[in-house]
């Protein structure tokens, strides 16, 4: 390739990664091949400008506005950051800042640089009236809604909020606050989150979120704020920005906003000189992987707002700040062997089995390889050297192989064909990167973990029968199936015991049923015949029915017997339940086995009615008529809405179809969804038209 044809093919190519990775939360490199790409176009376009594209991803803050959104104006742009990797540039930053300030001394501010989504919050006399995204650093998307589901983010400033920790320095009354301000930082998914939601995922068997950065970002573009919610997402505050200025420095305006409640990570330090700002990067290097959430590098900003401005910016970032990115921390060490692990749907899991190697700061003996797919992706052997990778992730990866390394003691992977716990041949679905081991009822590890769905507290809430207790039922010939519980009496359990020996540390350890323990966990069995209905129905282990869905499908059929006897096409009609889900739960409650299981929970006395908000038919004006929203509206909440509509003789619609009758749009309406009903022909009324309808 000539200069020009690489400068157009790099062009495109980091242009196709930043739309995947703004607007589909997709990275389809890893970042630091992303920065060596980019950083290759900055120097052949500094070579050859009159190559230059217009397009080029070097000038421009790489993100885009999306269509779901309404779009809003950022009154002060929201840049990048350069970014660098190596020390030498560090050193050459520094040089600049020097001459750019002519002999005067300056200070520097250091931060993480977490790993998340840039925010901006406007807050208009004391109260959060706008929150929204980077967008392409001019627009973004206004995306308050979902932004006000973060619980340390505060609404109104001033009252009754606390500082999230306490500094030496005194910061400004909350008076002194201008009645217009912005305050920005990063949206964030923490770590334990992620791996909550992750575990939740692959307990109902859906498919496991990539990375905390890019789950985070999926996150604050859903349309359902109710749906945002429920990830607990967190944000971290980094900059003050108002027209009239009332701080001298950076580090005042973080002292103060923390002082004001807002959530300042306390892990900033000032810095003198390069030399201290080195220090700090060597302290966080490791240091990090102990924050709640993922960090790729530092920040190093100039202290003082005047030298700031006098520095200026370039058209994409700030010449006063510059980001140090680590490299991934990487180790190699020799892959001895594969567990395959079998989870509550089947799905069979391969972990990697490492020599031990320090990585981090932890000792690393297990990676996750994800499924078959991956392992052919690697083109890793057993007894090959592996590189491994600690990421924003809590369980390293394993990243690569070391070619160079491979010897004859290699040997290829051999995936099995049956299940490594039953025996039974695995099956693989189309479209399905797992394996399934499609022995439901037998296999043991997908009993164990049928119980152990099952008393989760989201469940049945019997938790005192964990760590072990359910294992050493099942070995007893106790239970086969969670029903059973409800059979137990005191004198089965009293005094058995087993002697576990655990793995990690090689000690034993004794489970047994004391009187205590026996009264506790009957008492616990007991409690659960009340729990409510959407928690039975979750317990059950249906696939892809999570708690939101079992919700979800409790408030629309109302019983188990409704639900029991719904068809596919009655199923699809409740909000947010897709073909997936429909064909799930048909088939669920197809089997035999599964029909059993649910007759003995029912004579054992469990709730098998929904606690319904009972939708009290008002009319029936709105018979065999089909509905869906989108936006939001002046006289109804989205609840109101649908229970009206079902109160009426409605029926809500999970999306646009030829079926749909109406698409009700109100204010923010989501223009995909316009979009799609004009191309179907789906008639659109406005909140009034609706209200019109329900009088008739
Ligand atoms: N892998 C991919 O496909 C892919 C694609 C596009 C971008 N990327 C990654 O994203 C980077 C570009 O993104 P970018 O333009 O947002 O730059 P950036 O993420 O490197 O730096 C700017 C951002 O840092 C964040 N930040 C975190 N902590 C901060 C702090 N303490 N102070 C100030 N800002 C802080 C802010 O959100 C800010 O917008 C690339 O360098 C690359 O690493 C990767
Ligand atoms: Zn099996």
């Amino acid at each position: 390739m000539n200069p020009e044809e690489q400068i157009i093919d790099l062009t495109n190519r980091l242009n196709q990664y930043n739309f995947q990775y703004y607007q589909n939360s997709i990275s389809e490199v890893d970042d630091f091949t992303f920065d060596k790409l980019l950083a290759d176009l900055t120097a052949l376009e500094n070579q050859y400008p009159e190559f230059r594209q217009p397009d080029s991803p070097t000038a421009r803050v790489g993100g885009t506005i999306s269509k779901e959104f309404k779009t809003v104006y950022h009154r002060f742009p929201m840049l990048s950051l350069g970014n660098t990797y190596s020390e030498e540039d560090l050193i050459e930053f520094d040089k600049r800042v020097q001459k750019g300030l002519n002999g005067q001394t300056y200070e520097y501010i250091c931060e993480l640089k977490f790993d998340g989504v840039a925010l901006s919050l406007t807050y208009e006399n004391g109260v959060l009236v706008q929150g929204a995204t980077r967008g392409d650093g001019v627009r973004g998307d206004d995306i308050t809604n979902n932004i006000r589901t973060i619980r340390t983010v505060p609404l109104r400033i001033g009252a009754g909020h606390k500082a999230t920790h306490t500094q030496p320095e005194s910061a400004p009354a909350v008076a002194a606050l201008p009645a217009l301000f912005e305050v920005r930082g990063e949206g964030f998914l923490p770590l334990a989150e992620f791996d909550r939601i992750n575990k939740e995922r692959e307990d109902i068997g859906e498919p496991l979120l990539a990375n905390p950065r890019n789950a985070a970002s999926g996150t604050f573009k859903q349309q359902d704020s109710g749906a945002v919610a429920k990830r607990r997402l967190d944000c971290y505050l980094y900059s003050f920005l108002s027209d009239t200025d009332i701080f001298q420095t950076h580090e005042e305006s973080l002292v103060a906003m923390n002082a004001w409640g807002f959530n300042v990570s306390p892990t900033w330090r000032k810095c003198t000189d390069i030399q201290e700002v080195m220090a700090y990067i060597n302290e966080w290097e490791t240091k990090r992987f102990d924050l709640p959430l993922g960090t790729d590098g530092i920040v190093i900003k100039v202290n003082r707002y005047d030298q700031q401005r006098d520095l200026g910016y370039t058209a994409k970032s700030p010449r006063w700040a510059i980001a140090f990115k680590y490299k991934a921390m990487a180790a190699s060490t020799e892959l001895n062997g594969i567990q395959y692990q079998v989870g509550r749907t089947g799905a069979v899991t391969p972990v990697a089995l490492l020599t031990p190697v320090l990585l981090a700061g932890t000792i690393v003996k297990r990676a996750s390889l994800h499924n078959a797919n991956e392992i052919e992706r690697l083109g890793v052997m057993m007894h090959d050297t592996v590189f491994v990778e600690k990421g924003g992730e809590i369980i390293p990866k394993i990243t690569g192989v070391d070619l160079n390394r491979r010897t004859d003691k290699s040997q290829p992977i051999v995936y099995p064909t049956t299940c490594p716990a039953c025996g039974t041949a695995l099956v693989r679905k189309e479209g399905e990167a797992h394996f399934y081991c499609p022995n439901e009822q037998g296999c043991p590890p997908q009993r164990q973990a049928r119980f152990e769905h099952f008393i989760q507290r989201r469940a049945m809430n019997i938790e005192s029968l964990g760590e072990g207790k359910i294992e050493l039922l099942i070995d007893r010939g106790l239970v086969q199936t969670p029903a059973d519980l409800y059979d137990l009496k005191a004198t089965d359990l009293l005094g058995i015991e087993k002697v576990f020996l655990v793995e990690e540390t090689g000690k034993k350890r004794v489970v047994s049923f004391r009187e205590k323990t026996v009264e506790n966990i009957l008492t616990a069995i007991e409690r659960s015949k009340s729990q409510p209905f959407a928690n039975v129905l979750f317990g059950l282990g249906i696939r892809y029915v999570g708690n939101t869905t079992a919700e979800k499908l409790v408030d629309y059929f109302g019983s188990m017997d409704a639900i029991m006897n719904a068809t596919q096409e009655q199923l699809l009609a409740v909000p947010d339940t897709g073909p997936r889900i429909a064909e799930s739960v048909v088939a669920w409650f197809g089997d035999t086995a599964n029909q059993e299981f649910v007759e003995r929970l029912r004579a054992a006395g469990l709730q098998f009615v929904g606690e319904k908000k009972v939708v009290e038919q008002e009319g029936d004006s709105l018979t065999g008529k089909t509905f869906l929203y989108t936006g939001t509206f002046a006289n109804f909440s989205r609840e109101e809405l649908e229970s009206r509509i079902e109160a009426n003789g409605g029926k809500l619609l999970s999306g646009i179809s030829k079926k749909l009758n109406y698409l009700i749009v109100g204010e923010n309406a989501g223009p995909s969804k316009v979009e799609k009903a004009k191309k179907l022909n789906v008639p659109m009324i406005g909140e009034d038209e609706f209200m019109a309808m329900l009088v008739v």
